[in-house]
């Protein structure tokens, strides 16, 4: 039986990873759930899945967590009662599945205790990815990527020798307005940017989606997770996410992995890895979708895809800052603050006010991310 914590259980990530937990009772238990506010569904989730411990962010929120829960399941509560959650306990694989970068301490926590990690939370190796790897070398435990394009490099890549790497190319649905020019983004609003085509994820992911931000970040993770430069990694876009990335070989042979766009997939694969169990999902029937299309990543029509190779190529603080600018720049856009593509002008300003510091340890990280959000808000 394999012991799981889920950081952000009430999330998109979070319930569907609970949902592969139900599917499989022989073979994973609940240890440790996490979410921010949604006390409501969190104690759902603690009734029926029975986790030791459990942590909100808010007071109210563990308020109400301990008034509805039986004495034997403990509620923690803010930050501390994350990076306990994350440490404590003993799960197995503890699943990173809240978002931003405030998932990196306990992300670090989990993995000084030697817990695996199933990476969703792809803001924390863009924001510190030198010292989440690190850590993870020295404490001998295994990143296995949730996002659906690095699952998909990582299947690839399984039993391949690296030398035999040319390079990876990591495919992007073009997101809510793929069919747009730029001059028709202007006045699009929050309802329109959170309608993603093929995927139903979180708020802040879609947008990120929208401004091809995801996919800059995804660079940056794949970057840290397979350990290539920058102009190893390539983007595609492909409407329709059945592809979702493929690995091109010296010899010139493509591997690439397929399937529906449903995130139980990578998700089921992080939790079995080496093994491959039923799933609840979809078959995919290529008959059935008659065609795949693809187009070239245009660089001017997606400036924010560009600026992050730009970010990631300079390292050091550089990721960190776009990270941070980016999470408020989407939250401004979601309270209706900003214009979409505000989002990439803040971007691009922060970028040029930041003088990058190089291998930056957890306080220059942390002075970097402040520095941007403080930047991101007062523009
Ligand atoms: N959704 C997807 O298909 C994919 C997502 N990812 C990545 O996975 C991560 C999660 O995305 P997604 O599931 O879409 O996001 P959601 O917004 O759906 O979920 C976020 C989760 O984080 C919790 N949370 C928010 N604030 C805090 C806090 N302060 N402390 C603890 N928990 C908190 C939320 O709790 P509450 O409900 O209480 O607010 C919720 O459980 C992101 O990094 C995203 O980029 C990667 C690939 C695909
Ligand atoms: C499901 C997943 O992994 C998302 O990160 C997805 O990639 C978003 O779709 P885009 O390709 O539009 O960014
Ligand atoms: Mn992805």
């Amino acid at each position: 039986m394999k012991k799981i914590t889920v950081l952000g259980s009430t999330g998109s990530i979070g319930t569907q990873t609970l949902d592969i937990v139900a599917h499989h009772p022989e073979r994973y238990a609940l240890d440790g759930l996490a979410a921010g506010a949604n006390s409501a569904l969190l104690i759902e989730q603690a009734l029926r899945f029975r986790p030791k411990r459990v942590c909100l962010a808010t007071e109210e929120a563990a308020r109400a967590a301990r008034a509805a829960l039986p004495q034997e399941i403990e509620v923690l509560q803010g930050e501390q009662g994350l990076v306990e959650l994350a440490g404590g306990g003993d799960a197995d694989t503890v699943v990173t599945a809240l978002v931003g970068s405030r998932g990196l301490p306990a992300t670090l926590a989990a993995i000084e205790a030697g817990r695996d990690i199933a990476l969703a939370n792809k803001e924390t190796l863009v924001t510190a990815g030198h010292l989440v790897m690190e850590a993870a070398r020295r404490r001998g435990v295994s990143i296995l990527p949730v996002d659906s394009e690095h699952s998909a490099i990582f299947q690839c890549l399984n039993g391949e020798r690296r030398e035999d790497v040319r390079g990876i190319m990591l495919t992007a649905s073009g997101g809510s307005f793929r069919d747009r020019t730029r001059d028709q983004l202007r006045g699009v609003t929050v309802q329109e940017a959170l309608s993603h085509p093929n995927w139903s994820m979180g708020a802040k992911i879609t947008i990120d989606s929208a401004t091809m931000v995801n996919k800059g970040l995804e660079v940056i993770e794949a970057r840290w997770l397979f350990g290539l430069g920058y102009d190893d990694i390539g983007v595609l876009i492909h409407p329709e996410s059945i592809i979702h990335s493929y690995v091109e070989f010296n010899d010139r042979s493509v591997i690439a992995q397929l399937g529906l766009p449903d995130m139980r997939v990578p998700i089921q694969y992080a939790l079995s890895h080496p093994e491959r169990h039923p799933s609840p999902t979809e078959r995919l029937s290529l008959a059935e979708l008659g065609k795949l299309t693809f187009r070239e990543m245009d660089f001017d029509r997606y400036r924010c895809l560009a600026l992050a190779y730009e970010c990631g190529r300079i390292g050091g603080t550089a990721t960190t800052v776009f990270n941070a600018a980016n999470e408020v720049a989407v939250e401004r856009f979601l309270r209706g603050e900003i214009e979409f593509l505000a989002i990439e002008a803040i971007l691009q300003q922060a970028m040029e006010k930041h003088v990058s510091a190089f291998d930056p340890d957890l306080g220059t990280i942390a002075e970097a991310d402040q520095w941007a959000r403080r930047l991101a808000a007062s523009l």
